[in-house]
């Protein structure tokens, strides 16, 4: 299912090219996207074509499993591993979303100074070893959008009129956590509260989805307060505003609520990419500057505030006890 769509779409091979004349005019058209509907789509984003399809293929091995197989990497303190179906309860949502993922992030070693620090949320990632593909597809599809945020985290520092370098000394060790998410296709008929995921903002600065060919995401529009579909559009990643950039830029952009419901009669697959900061990051409106007013927000860093989504949001996290 190919569609049209009312999103803008924003070609960004300037800034896989590297050419920083290209940076101000990909920043326009970011600042326009981001203080309208919240969402975009990016071609020429440089992402090779086999990394993508190398780590859809892996994942949906490893989704193919029986549940007591995937259990043996079943998601620890740190997000890694695998979330089973259930796992995850969006604020406000009546059922838990139809869906089941599988998460990593920074590769750190034991003895890395954050990990040893008992920093939450870092360390080794948890890998299959009854699925050996997934950990060179998810590892090199995670280092490409690592990269991918970096030139997008570029021109986002221009359309808020900062410095292009501004995030990085803040991406040093990013949280960047990247799911494959797998959707079993949910019944005609079934419940109208029933979501592969409920409607939600993310948590992060921004997100990086790929989606399948089932179509599937909504976004809601913000002037008419509607669903509009985001359709998969071949050669692009969905990109939008999580609540971190909202809070960072006093609300100059806005995460927008999505959901997926995916009634397309089949399996569903995606990789969403939360591409965000370093954990003590400060997020701190009047770093960046508040052109209309005073801050509305307080200072935090990055992940406390990721945390206390986490905390929120997924039933794992209330059975065990922090770990670092
Ligand atoms: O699978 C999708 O299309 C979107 C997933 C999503 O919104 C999320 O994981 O935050
Ligand atoms: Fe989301």
């Amino acid at each position: 299912m190919d569609g049209n769509t009312s999103l803008p779409v924003i070609d960004v091979s300037g800034l896989a090219a590297g050419s920083a004349s290209a940076v101000p005019a990909v920043a326009a058209a970011i600042r326009e996207a981001c203080t309208g509907p919240g969402f975009f789509y990016v071609s020429g984003h440089g992402v090779p074509e086999p990394v993508i399809a190398a780590a859809v293929a892996a994942a949906r091995d490893f989704f193919h499993l029986p549940q007591e197989t995937k259990a043996r990497v079943r998601a620890n303190a740190r997000h890694r591993g695998w979330h089973a179906m259930g796992g995850a309860l969006m604020e406000g949502a009546k059922h838990a979303d139809r869906k089941e993922f599988f998460s990593i992030g920074l590769e750190l070693p034991e003895d890395d100074p954050a990990v040893l620090a008992g920093e939450p949320l870092r360390g080794p990632n948890q890998w299959p070893d009854f699925a050996p593909a997934l950990r060179p597809a998810m590892g090199a599809y995670y280092d490409a959008m690592l990269a991918l945020g970096a030139r997008l985290t570029r021109a986002v520092a221009v359309s808020l009129g900062l410095e292009p370098g501004f995030f990085e000394p803040r991406y040093r060790k990013p949280l960047q956590r990247t799911q494959a998410i797998f959707y079993p296709p949910q019944e005609v008929g079934a419940e109208e509260e029933v979501f592969g995921v409920a409607p939600h903002t993310d948590f992060g600065l921004l997100t990086l989805l790929w989606q399948d060919d089932n179509g599937g995401l909504q976004v809601r529009e913000r002037r008419s307060g509607g669903w509009i579909d985001a359709p998969p559009l071949p050669g692009t990643f969905v990109v939008n505003v999580g609540d971190l950039l909202g809070r960072w830029s006093n609300d100059r952009f806005a995460s927008t609520p999505h959901r997926v419901v995916n009634r397309s009669g089949r399996e569903r697959m995606s990789i969403a990419t939360f591409h965000d900061p370093d954990f003590g990051a400060l997020i701190d409106p009047r770093e960046l500057g508040t052109p209309d007013g005073e801050a509305r927000y307080e200072p935090i860093t990055a992940g406390r505030h990721i945390l206390n989504r986490f905390d929120q949001a997924f039933g794992y996290r209330k059975t065990v006890a922090p770990a670092g």
